[in-house]
Protein backbone atom coordinates (compact mmCIF):
# COMPACT_ATOMS: atom_id res chain seq x y z
CA UNK A 1 0.00 0.00 0.00
CA UNK A 2 2.81 2.28 1.24
CA UNK A 3 4.42 1.77 -2.43
CA UNK A 4 1.35 2.29 -4.18
CA UNK A 5 1.09 5.75 -2.57
CA UNK A 6 4.43 6.78 -3.64
CA UNK A 7 3.05 5.58 -6.81
CA UNK A 8 0.30 8.30 -6.59
CA UNK A 9 2.80 10.87 -5.44
CA UNK A 10 4.52 10.90 -8.23
CA UNK A 11 1.56 10.71 -10.48
CA UNK A 12 0.01 14.28 -8.53
CA UNK A 13 3.37 15.94 -8.45
CA UNK A 14 3.07 15.44 -12.66
CA UNK A 15 -0.43 16.18 -12.25
CA UNK A 16 0.19 19.16 -10.86
CA UNK A 17 2.80 20.59 -12.69
CA UNK A 18 0.81 20.09 -16.07
CA UNK A 19 -3.33 19.84 -14.81
CA UNK A 20 -3.91 22.33 -17.67
CA UNK A 21 -2.13 20.72 -19.90
CA UNK A 22 -2.90 17.26 -21.76
CA UNK A 23 -0.89 15.34 -19.07
CA UNK A 24 -2.10 15.13 -15.68
CA UNK A 25 -4.74 12.76 -13.06
CA UNK A 26 -8.52 13.36 -14.31
CA UNK A 27 -11.26 12.43 -12.62
CA UNK A 28 -13.30 9.84 -14.49
CA UNK A 29 -16.61 8.45 -14.09
CA UNK A 30 -16.79 4.48 -12.54
CA UNK A 31 -17.39 2.18 -15.82
CA UNK A 32 -19.90 0.26 -13.01
CA UNK A 33 -22.00 2.86 -11.10
CA UNK A 34 -23.02 -0.14 -8.99
CA UNK A 35 -19.41 -0.79 -7.52
CA UNK A 36 -19.04 1.78 -4.35
CA UNK A 37 -16.22 3.83 -4.04
CA UNK A 38 -13.97 2.74 -1.40
CA UNK A 39 -14.03 5.12 1.78
CA UNK A 40 -11.41 7.40 3.39
CA UNK A 41 -11.65 9.26 6.39
CA UNK A 42 -13.36 11.91 3.93
CA UNK A 43 -16.25 9.85 2.80
CA UNK A 44 -16.47 8.03 -0.38
CA UNK A 45 -13.17 8.25 -2.96
CA UNK A 46 -13.26 9.18 -6.19
CA UNK A 47 -12.05 7.22 -9.36
CA UNK A 48 -9.29 8.77 -11.05
CA UNK A 49 -7.20 8.25 -14.20
CA UNK A 50 -3.17 9.70 -15.33
CA UNK A 51 -3.11 11.12 -18.41
CA UNK A 52 -0.04 11.62 -20.40
CA UNK A 53 -0.09 13.56 -23.54
CA UNK A 54 -3.38 13.25 -24.08
CA UNK A 55 -3.69 9.29 -23.56
CA UNK A 56 -5.47 7.91 -20.35
CA UNK A 57 -3.51 5.43 -18.96
CA UNK A 58 -5.56 1.98 -18.76
CA UNK A 59 -5.13 1.56 -14.54
CA UNK A 60 -7.25 3.94 -12.93
CA UNK A 61 -7.38 5.22 -8.78
CA UNK A 62 -9.53 5.82 -5.97
CA UNK A 63 -8.29 8.79 -3.84
CA UNK A 64 -9.69 11.47 -1.49
CA UNK A 65 -12.04 13.62 -3.24
CA UNK A 66 -11.58 16.47 -0.75
CA UNK A 67 -7.46 16.45 -0.25
CA UNK A 68 -5.80 17.28 -3.21
CA UNK A 69 -2.23 17.11 -1.06
CA UNK A 70 -1.11 13.46 0.05
CA UNK A 71 0.15 14.91 2.99
CA UNK A 72 -3.52 15.94 4.09
CA UNK A 73 -4.99 12.30 3.38
CA UNK A 74 -2.80 9.68 1.94
CA UNK A 75 -5.80 7.20 0.71
CA UNK A 76 -4.81 5.30 -2.13
CA UNK A 77 -6.06 2.07 -4.03
CA UNK A 78 -5.89 0.60 -7.42
CA UNK A 79 -9.93 0.45 -8.77
CA UNK A 80 -8.70 -3.25 -9.70
CA UNK A 81 -6.67 -3.85 -6.58
CA UNK A 82 -8.58 -6.00 -4.18
CA UNK A 83 -8.70 -9.00 -6.32
CA UNK A 84 -5.55 -8.17 -7.92
CA UNK A 85 -3.83 -8.08 -4.59
CA UNK A 86 -4.72 -11.47 -3.08
CA UNK A 87 -4.17 -13.34 -6.74
CA UNK A 88 -1.10 -11.81 -7.10
CA UNK A 89 0.00 -12.83 -3.51
CA UNK A 90 -1.06 -16.41 -3.95
CA UNK A 91 0.55 -16.76 -7.22
CA UNK A 92 4.44 -15.91 -5.58
CA UNK A 93 6.57 -18.83 -4.85
CA UNK A 94 6.82 -19.37 -1.55
CA UNK A 95 9.67 -17.77 -0.77
CA UNK A 96 8.30 -14.38 -1.59
CA UNK A 97 5.24 -14.48 0.31
CA UNK A 98 5.72 -11.93 3.37
CA UNK A 99 3.42 -10.75 6.42
CA UNK A 100 4.39 -7.63 7.61
CA UNK A 101 2.84 -8.28 11.44
CA UNK A 102 3.52 -4.65 12.27
CA UNK A 103 1.05 -3.14 9.73
CA UNK A 104 -0.91 -6.25 9.95
CA UNK A 105 -0.76 -6.43 5.65
CA UNK A 106 0.15 -9.00 3.34
CA UNK A 107 3.23 -7.60 1.02
CA UNK A 108 3.89 -7.62 -2.20
CA UNK A 109 7.32 -7.31 -3.44
CA UNK A 110 6.61 -3.78 -4.26
CA UNK A 111 6.21 -3.28 -0.79
CA UNK A 112 8.82 -4.89 1.17
CA UNK A 113 11.14 -1.99 0.87
CA UNK A 114 8.92 0.26 2.99
CA UNK A 115 8.35 -2.53 6.11
CA UNK A 116 12.03 -3.70 5.80
CA UNK A 117 12.59 -2.63 9.42
CA UNK A 118 9.13 -4.26 10.31
CA UNK A 119 8.86 -7.49 11.53
CA UNK A 120 8.04 -9.80 9.08
CA UNK A 121 7.00 -13.01 8.68
CA UNK A 122 7.85 -14.97 5.35
CA UNK A 123 6.92 -18.15 3.77
CA UNK A 124 3.11 -17.81 4.50
CA UNK A 125 1.53 -20.96 3.42
CA UNK A 126 -2.12 -21.49 1.70
CA UNK A 127 -2.80 -22.98 4.79
CA UNK A 128 -1.54 -19.82 6.59
CA UNK A 129 -3.95 -17.47 4.18
CA UNK A 130 -7.14 -20.29 4.94
CA UNK A 131 -6.65 -19.30 8.48
CA UNK A 132 -6.13 -15.55 8.89
CA UNK A 133 -7.34 -14.96 13.08
CA UNK A 134 -4.33 -16.81 13.71
CA UNK A 135 -2.42 -14.72 11.32
CA UNK A 136 -3.79 -11.44 12.62
CA UNK A 137 -3.74 -10.27 16.50
CA UNK A 138 -6.82 -10.16 17.91
CA UNK A 139 -7.87 -6.80 18.28
CA UNK A 140 -8.17 -6.89 22.54
CA UNK A 141 -9.28 -2.99 22.75
CA UNK A 142 -12.26 -4.12 25.45
CA UNK A 143 -14.50 -1.23 24.56
CA UNK A 144 -14.46 -1.11 21.03
CA UNK A 145 -13.18 -4.72 19.50
CA UNK A 146 -12.39 -7.17 22.10
CA UNK A 147 -12.03 -9.66 19.69
CA UNK A 148 -11.98 -13.10 21.32
CA UNK A 149 -11.07 -15.79 19.43
CA UNK A 150 -13.06 -19.51 19.61
CA UNK A 151 -11.25 -22.18 21.29
CA UNK A 152 -10.93 -25.14 19.03
CA UNK A 153 -13.19 -26.75 21.47
CA UNK A 154 -15.35 -24.61 20.93
CA UNK A 155 -15.79 -23.72 17.37
CA UNK A 156 -15.71 -27.55 16.10
CA UNK A 157 -18.63 -28.18 18.48
CA UNK A 158 -20.48 -24.97 16.92
CA UNK A 159 -19.50 -26.48 13.09
CA UNK A 160 -20.41 -30.17 13.99
CA UNK A 161 -23.62 -28.66 15.29
CA UNK A 162 -24.31 -26.35 12.22
CA UNK A 163 -24.00 -29.48 9.88
CA UNK A 164 -26.29 -31.88 12.20
CA UNK A 165 -28.81 -29.17 11.48
CA UNK A 166 -28.56 -29.66 8.02
CA UNK A 167 -27.89 -25.83 7.67
CA UNK A 168 -26.12 -24.78 4.48
CA UNK A 169 -25.70 -20.91 4.83
CA UNK A 170 -24.00 -19.30 7.91
CA UNK A 171 -24.10 -15.46 7.97
CA UNK A 172 -21.21 -14.87 10.50
CA UNK A 173 -21.72 -11.71 12.77
CA UNK A 174 -18.49 -10.79 14.07
CA UNK A 175 -17.42 -14.28 14.01
CA UNK A 176 -14.16 -14.80 11.68
CA UNK A 177 -12.54 -17.94 13.32
CA UNK A 178 -15.98 -19.78 12.57
CA UNK A 179 -16.07 -18.48 9.23
CA UNK A 180 -12.65 -19.66 8.10
CA UNK A 181 -13.15 -22.88 9.86
CA UNK A 182 -16.61 -23.42 7.93
CA UNK A 183 -14.74 -22.42 4.33
CA UNK A 184 -11.91 -24.89 5.25
CA UNK A 185 -14.22 -27.58 5.87
CA UNK A 186 -16.28 -26.72 2.78
CA UNK A 187 -12.98 -27.30 0.89
CA UNK A 188 -11.62 -29.96 2.67
CA UNK A 189 -14.00 -32.63 2.10
CA UNK A 190 -16.78 -32.76 -0.60
CA UNK A 191 -19.92 -33.83 2.21
CA UNK A 192 -20.21 -30.65 3.86
CA UNK A 193 -20.22 -27.57 1.22
CA UNK A 194 -21.74 -25.16 3.56
CA UNK A 195 -21.66 -21.41 2.76
CA UNK A 196 -20.15 -18.40 4.88
CA UNK A 197 -20.21 -14.78 4.34
CA UNK A 198 -18.67 -13.00 7.41
CA UNK A 199 -19.48 -9.42 8.53
CA UNK A 200 -16.89 -7.66 10.59
CA UNK A 201 -15.77 -4.49 11.44
CA UNK A 202 -11.87 -5.32 11.78
CA UNK A 203 -11.30 -4.72 8.04
CA UNK A 204 -8.09 -6.51 8.42
CA UNK A 205 -9.52 -9.46 7.11
CA UNK A 206 -11.01 -7.59 3.78
CA UNK A 207 -7.28 -8.79 2.10
CA UNK A 208 -8.13 -12.36 2.59
CA UNK A 209 -11.52 -12.62 1.02
CA UNK A 210 -13.57 -11.63 -2.19
CA UNK A 211 -16.07 -9.34 -1.52
CA UNK A 212 -18.84 -12.36 -1.86
CA UNK A 213 -17.37 -13.38 1.89
CA UNK A 214 -16.50 -10.69 3.27
CA UNK A 215 -18.43 -7.50 4.00
CA UNK A 216 -16.70 -4.49 6.51
CA UNK A 217 -19.51 -3.72 8.48
CA UNK A 218 -20.64 -2.24 11.91
CA UNK A 219 -23.28 -4.35 13.80
CA UNK A 220 -24.07 -1.60 16.46
CA UNK A 221 -25.79 0.68 13.51
CA UNK A 222 -26.39 -1.96 10.68
CA UNK A 223 -23.82 -0.05 8.48
CA UNK A 224 -22.16 -1.62 5.48
CA UNK A 225 -18.46 0.29 4.65
CA UNK A 226 -18.99 -0.35 1.31
CA UNK A 227 -22.49 0.97 0.63
CA UNK A 228 -25.25 -0.63 -1.79
CA UNK A 229 -23.25 -3.18 -3.11
CA UNK A 230 -22.12 -4.85 0.24
CA UNK A 231 -25.90 -4.59 1.35
CA UNK A 232 -26.71 -6.51 -1.80
CA UNK A 233 -24.12 -8.92 -0.86
CA UNK A 234 -25.75 -9.61 2.29
CA UNK A 235 -29.07 -9.77 1.15
CA UNK A 236 -28.54 -11.84 -1.70
CA UNK A 237 -26.86 -14.35 0.64
CA UNK A 238 -29.95 -14.56 3.49
CA UNK A 239 -32.32 -14.95 0.56
CA UNK A 240 -30.97 -17.56 -1.19
CA UNK A 241 -33.10 -20.85 -1.81
CA UNK A 242 -35.97 -18.17 -0.84
CA UNK A 243 -34.34 -18.05 2.65
CA UNK A 244 -34.73 -21.86 3.02
CA UNK A 245 -31.16 -23.33 5.18
CA UNK A 246 -29.73 -20.42 6.23
CA UNK A 247 -28.96 -19.67 10.07
CA UNK A 248 -27.12 -16.07 11.66
CA UNK A 249 -24.98 -17.32 14.28
CA UNK A 250 -22.89 -13.90 16.26
CA UNK A 251 -20.61 -13.29 18.80
CA UNK A 252 -20.92 -9.56 19.37
CA UNK A 253 -18.43 -7.61 22.19
CA UNK A 254 -19.67 -8.30 25.31
CA UNK A 255 -18.99 -4.24 26.66
CA UNK A 256 -21.65 -3.88 23.76
CA UNK A 257 -25.11 -3.22 24.41
CA UNK A 258 -28.08 -5.37 23.98
CA UNK A 259 -30.59 -3.08 22.56
CA UNK A 260 -28.93 -1.15 19.46
CA UNK A 261 -27.39 -5.08 18.88
CA UNK A 262 -31.55 -6.44 18.76
CA UNK A 263 -32.10 -3.31 16.64
CA UNK A 264 -29.88 -4.72 14.26
CA UNK A 265 -30.68 -8.16 14.20
CA UNK A 266 -34.58 -7.54 13.84
CA UNK A 267 -33.69 -5.54 10.37
CA UNK A 268 -31.41 -8.67 9.17
CA UNK A 269 -34.37 -10.56 10.20
CA UNK A 270 -36.67 -8.54 8.23
CA UNK A 271 -34.29 -8.96 4.99
CA UNK A 272 -34.69 -12.64 5.39
CA UNK A 273 -38.11 -12.40 5.59
CA UNK A 274 -38.36 -10.57 2.15
CA UNK A 275 -37.53 -13.40 0.26
CA UNK A 276 -39.69 -15.98 2.08
CA UNK A 277 -42.52 -17.64 1.18
CA UNK A 278 -44.05 -18.74 4.08
CA UNK A 279 -44.38 -15.28 6.83
CA UNK A 280 -45.01 -17.78 10.43
CA UNK A 281 -41.14 -18.93 10.14
CA UNK A 282 -38.10 -17.34 12.32
CA UNK A 283 -34.82 -16.77 10.98
CA UNK A 284 -32.74 -19.74 12.40
CA UNK A 285 -29.85 -17.29 15.21
CA UNK A 286 -27.29 -18.06 17.51
CA UNK A 287 -26.25 -14.83 19.65
CA UNK A 288 -23.23 -15.46 21.62
CA UNK A 289 -23.40 -13.81 24.96
CA UNK A 290 -22.68 -14.09 28.93
CA UNK A 291 -25.53 -15.85 30.74
CA UNK A 292 -26.00 -12.72 32.66
CA UNK A 293 -27.50 -11.01 29.84
CA UNK A 294 -30.58 -13.67 29.39
CA UNK A 295 -33.42 -11.52 30.54
CA UNK A 296 -32.18 -8.58 28.41
CA UNK A 297 -31.92 -10.69 25.00
CA UNK A 298 -35.69 -12.70 26.21
CA UNK A 299 -37.08 -9.25 25.92
CA UNK A 300 -36.00 -8.08 22.64
CA UNK A 301 -36.80 -11.84 21.60
CA UNK A 302 -38.90 -13.80 23.60
CA UNK A 303 -38.72 -16.97 21.40
CA UNK A 304 -35.38 -17.33 22.74
CA UNK A 305 -33.75 -19.89 25.36
CA UNK A 306 -30.29 -20.22 26.85
CA UNK A 307 -28.39 -23.56 26.58
CA UNK A 308 -26.01 -24.34 28.99
CA UNK A 309 -23.33 -24.74 27.04
CA UNK A 310 -20.47 -22.99 27.65
CA UNK A 311 -18.00 -21.80 24.73
CA UNK A 312 -14.69 -21.07 25.46
CA UNK A 313 -12.01 -19.03 24.04
CA UNK A 314 -8.04 -19.15 23.22
CA UNK A 315 -7.06 -15.58 24.37
CA UNK A 316 -9.41 -14.76 27.08
CA UNK A 317 -7.51 -15.74 30.44
CA UNK A 318 -10.26 -14.76 32.65
CA UNK A 319 -12.77 -17.07 30.56
CA UNK A 320 -10.02 -20.62 31.16
CA UNK A 321 -10.67 -19.95 34.93
CA UNK A 322 -11.47 -22.62 36.42
CA UNK A 323 -11.14 -24.97 39.65
CA UNK A 324 -12.09 -28.17 38.13
CA UNK A 325 -9.52 -28.24 35.81
CA UNK A 326 -12.67 -27.50 33.74
CA UNK A 327 -12.68 -24.41 32.15
CA UNK A 328 -15.40 -22.08 32.93
CA UNK A 329 -16.99 -19.57 30.60
CA UNK A 330 -19.55 -17.81 31.59
CA UNK A 331 -20.60 -17.14 27.62
CA UNK A 332 -23.52 -19.19 26.26
CA UNK A 333 -25.66 -19.74 23.20
CA UNK A 334 -28.79 -17.98 23.06
CA UNK A 335 -31.07 -19.38 20.36
CA UNK A 336 -34.81 -20.28 18.83
CA UNK A 337 -34.25 -23.48 17.61
CA UNK A 338 -35.64 -25.99 20.31
CA UNK A 339 -33.37 -27.16 22.39
CA UNK A 340 -34.15 -30.61 22.54
CA UNK A 341 -32.43 -30.42 19.12
CA UNK A 342 -29.52 -29.65 20.30
CA UNK A 343 -26.90 -32.05 21.72
CA UNK A 344 -24.49 -31.46 24.04
CA UNK A 345 -20.98 -33.14 24.18
CA UNK A 346 -21.30 -35.98 27.08
CA UNK A 347 -18.04 -36.27 26.96
CA UNK A 348 -17.67 -32.75 28.36
CA UNK A 349 -20.12 -33.02 30.90
CA UNK A 350 -23.20 -32.66 29.76
CA UNK A 351 -26.81 -34.59 30.29
CA UNK A 352 -30.05 -34.62 28.96
CA UNK A 353 -33.46 -33.65 31.49
CA UNK A 354 -36.03 -35.46 30.18
CA UNK A 355 -38.16 -33.18 32.06
CA UNK A 356 -37.22 -30.00 30.96
CA UNK A 357 -36.36 -31.67 27.47
CA UNK A 358 -32.77 -30.31 26.74
CA UNK A 359 -29.05 -30.95 27.55
CA UNK A 360 -27.51 -29.51 30.68
CA UNK A 361 -24.56 -28.83 33.12
CA UNK A 362 -24.04 -32.10 34.80
CA UNK A 363 -24.43 -30.52 37.93
CA UNK A 364 -27.67 -28.85 36.74
CA UNK A 365 -29.85 -30.31 38.84
CA UNK A 366 -33.68 -30.24 38.40
CA UNK A 367 -35.32 -28.50 41.32
CA UNK A 368 -39.12 -30.21 41.70
CA UNK A 369 -40.24 -27.13 43.12
CA UNK A 370 -38.89 -24.73 40.26
CA UNK A 371 -40.13 -27.94 37.98
CA UNK A 372 -36.98 -27.04 35.77
CA UNK A 373 -33.04 -27.26 35.44
CA UNK A 374 -32.37 -24.02 37.50
CA UNK A 375 -29.06 -23.20 37.34
CA UNK A 376 -27.24 -21.17 35.03
CA UNK A 377 -23.57 -21.06 35.92
CA UNK A 378 -23.18 -24.80 35.36
CA UNK A 379 -22.63 -25.08 39.18
CA UNK A 380 -25.63 -27.29 41.69
CA UNK A 381 -27.84 -24.41 43.17
CA UNK A 382 -29.83 -24.84 45.61
CA UNK A 383 -34.05 -23.93 46.16
CA UNK A 384 -34.62 -21.04 48.35
CA UNK A 385 -38.16 -21.80 49.71
CA UNK A 386 -38.81 -18.24 51.18
CA UNK A 387 -37.57 -16.88 47.97
CA UNK A 388 -39.49 -19.05 45.99
CA UNK A 389 -36.57 -20.30 43.84
CA UNK A 390 -33.39 -21.38 43.22
CA UNK A 391 -29.88 -19.61 44.46
CA UNK A 392 -26.21 -19.53 43.73
CA UNK A 393 -24.69 -22.02 46.28
CA UNK A 394 -22.86 -19.78 47.69
CA UNK A 395 -25.66 -17.75 48.46
CA UNK A 396 -27.95 -17.69 52.17
CA UNK A 397 -31.06 -16.52 52.87
CA UNK A 398 -30.42 -12.83 54.61
CA UNK A 399 -33.69 -11.87 56.86
CA UNK A 400 -33.10 -8.57 56.71
CA UNK A 401 -32.76 -8.01 52.95
CA UNK A 402 -35.59 -10.57 52.17
CA UNK A 403 -33.62 -12.26 50.10
CA UNK A 404 -31.22 -14.02 49.23
CA UNK A 405 -27.54 -13.14 48.79
CA UNK A 406 -23.99 -13.47 49.82
CA UNK A 407 -22.81 -14.06 52.93
CA UNK A 408 -20.83 -11.05 53.32
CA UNK A 409 -23.01 -8.71 51.96
CA UNK A 410 -24.01 -5.69 53.90
CA UNK A 411 -28.01 -5.19 54.42
CA UNK A 412 -30.19 -2.99 52.43
CA UNK A 413 -27.78 -2.05 50.07
CA UNK A 414 -26.43 -1.94 46.52
CA UNK A 415 -23.03 -2.12 47.17
CA UNK A 416 -22.94 -6.35 46.94
CA UNK A 417 -24.93 -6.28 43.93
CA UNK A 418 -24.97 -3.76 40.82
CA UNK A 419 -24.42 0.14 41.31
CA UNK A 420 -26.83 1.03 38.92
CA UNK A 421 -30.02 -1.12 39.40
CA UNK A 422 -29.27 -2.91 42.98
CA UNK A 423 -29.93 -6.78 41.84
CA UNK A 424 -27.25 -8.86 43.11
CA UNK A 425 -26.79 -11.35 39.74
CA UNK A 426 -24.30 -8.97 38.36
CA UNK A 427 -22.31 -5.84 38.31
CA UNK A 428 -22.20 -2.64 37.09
CA UNK A 429 -20.18 -3.51 34.22
CA UNK A 430 -22.93 -6.21 33.27
CA UNK A 431 -26.26 -4.24 34.36
CA UNK A 432 -28.54 -4.75 31.63
CA UNK A 433 -30.35 -0.95 32.08
CA UNK A 434 -26.75 1.13 31.60
CA UNK A 435 -27.95 3.13 28.89
CA UNK A 436 -25.54 5.97 29.14
CA UNK A 437 -21.76 5.87 29.96
CA UNK A 438 -22.43 8.95 32.10
CA UNK A 439 -24.37 6.14 34.63
CA UNK A 440 -21.11 4.10 34.68
CA UNK A 441 -18.68 6.85 35.37
CA UNK A 442 -20.85 7.94 38.28
CA UNK A 443 -20.98 4.71 39.41
CA UNK A 444 -17.20 4.15 39.12
CA UNK A 445 -16.46 7.56 40.98
CA UNK A 446 -18.98 6.32 43.68
CA UNK A 447 -17.03 2.88 43.71
CA UNK A 448 -13.54 4.44 43.75
CA UNK A 449 -14.21 6.81 46.51
CA UNK A 450 -16.00 4.19 48.27
CA UNK A 451 -12.76 2.06 47.70
CA UNK A 452 -10.64 4.62 49.01
CA UNK A 453 -12.07 5.13 52.13
CA UNK A 454 -12.32 1.78 52.81
CA UNK A 455 -8.63 1.75 52.30
CA UNK A 456 -7.96 4.79 54.54
CA UNK A 457 -9.76 2.77 56.74
CA UNK A 458 -7.73 -0.22 56.55
CA UNK A 459 -4.84 1.52 57.07
CA UNK A 460 -5.13 3.19 60.19
CA UNK A 461 -6.58 -0.01 61.83
CA UNK A 462 -2.45 -0.63 61.84
CA UNK A 463 -2.08 -3.10 59.09
CA UNK A 464 0.88 -2.38 56.99
CA UNK A 465 0.83 -0.95 53.52
CA UNK A 466 1.75 -3.38 51.42
CA UNK A 467 0.11 -6.36 53.36
CA UNK A 468 -3.55 -4.55 52.81
CA UNK A 469 -2.38 -3.83 49.03
CA UNK A 470 -1.67 -7.52 48.35
CA UNK A 471 -4.88 -8.53 50.07
CA UNK A 472 -6.66 -6.03 48.19
CA UNK A 473 -5.16 -7.51 44.91
CA UNK A 474 -6.04 -10.66 45.66
CA UNK A 475 -9.57 -9.37 46.42
CA UNK A 476 -10.08 -7.28 43.39
CA UNK A 477 -9.28 -10.75 41.78
CA UNK A 478 -11.64 -12.76 43.53
CA UNK A 479 -14.33 -10.25 42.97
CA UNK A 480 -13.27 -10.53 39.55
CA UNK A 481 -13.44 -14.39 39.41
CA UNK A 482 -17.05 -13.80 41.70
CA UNK A 483 -18.40 -11.88 38.77
CA UNK A 484 -17.72 -14.51 35.94
CA UNK A 485 -18.60 -17.35 38.04
CA UNK A 486 -20.46 -17.17 41.27
C1 LIG B 1 -15.93 -11.48 20.90
S1 LIG B 1 -15.20 -11.43 19.27
C2 LIG B 1 -15.90 -12.85 18.56
C3 LIG B 1 -14.97 -13.70 17.72
C4 LIG B 1 -15.45 -15.13 17.60
N1 LIG B 1 -15.48 -15.73 18.93
C5 LIG B 1 -14.59 -15.98 16.68
O1 LIG B 1 -13.68 -16.64 17.19
O2 LIG B 1 -14.84 -16.03 15.46
C6 LIG B 1 -16.08 -10.09 18.56
C7 LIG B 1 -15.94 -9.92 17.05
O3 LIG B 1 -16.80 -8.86 16.63
C8 LIG B 1 -16.07 -7.93 15.86
N2 LIG B 1 -16.65 -6.60 16.14
C9 LIG B 1 -16.39 -5.77 17.18
N3 LIG B 1 -17.15 -4.66 17.09
C10 LIG B 1 -17.90 -4.81 15.97
C11 LIG B 1 -18.87 -3.99 15.33
N4 LIG B 1 -19.21 -2.80 15.84
N5 LIG B 1 -19.43 -4.44 14.20
C12 LIG B 1 -19.07 -5.64 13.66
N6 LIG B 1 -18.16 -6.44 14.22
C13 LIG B 1 -17.58 -6.04 15.36
C14 LIG B 1 -14.62 -8.05 16.28
O4 LIG B 1 -13.77 -7.65 15.23
C15 LIG B 1 -14.55 -9.55 16.58
O5 LIG B 1 -14.22 -10.27 15.43
ZN1 LIG C 1 -9.54 11.57 2.54
ZN1 LIG D 1 4.91 -2.86 8.00
ZN1 LIG E 1 -34.63 -30.42 34.18
ZN1 LIG F 1 -35.88 -24.36 42.67
ZN1 LIG G 1 -33.85 -16.84 49.80
ZN1 LIG H 1 -29.05 -8.57 53.86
Amino acid sequence: MAALRDQLGAVEAEGSASRQGSSGVEVVLPSDPATPAPLCPHGPTLLFVKVSQGKEETRRFYACSACRDRKDCNFFQWEDEKIGRYLKFIELPLSQRKFCQRCQQLLLPDDWEKHHEHPVMGDISVAQLKRPSQLLYPLENKKTNAQYLFADRSCQFLIDLLSTLGFKRVLCIGTPRLHELIRLKASGDKESNIKSLLLDIDFRYSQFYMEDSFCHYNMFNHHFFDGEAALEVCRTFLQEDKGEGVIMVTDPPFGGLVEPLAVTFKKLIAMWKEGQSQDNKELPIFWIFPYFFESRICQFFPSFCMLDYQVDYDNHALYKHGKTGRKQSPVRIFTNIPPNKIILPVEEGYRFCPLCQRYVSLENQHCEQCNSCTSKDGRKWNHCFLCKKCVKPSWIHCSICKHCALPDHSCKGPKDGCFICGELDHKRGACPRISTSKKVNKAVRKQKKRKSNKMKMETTKGESMNHTSVTRKKKRRERVHQYLCS
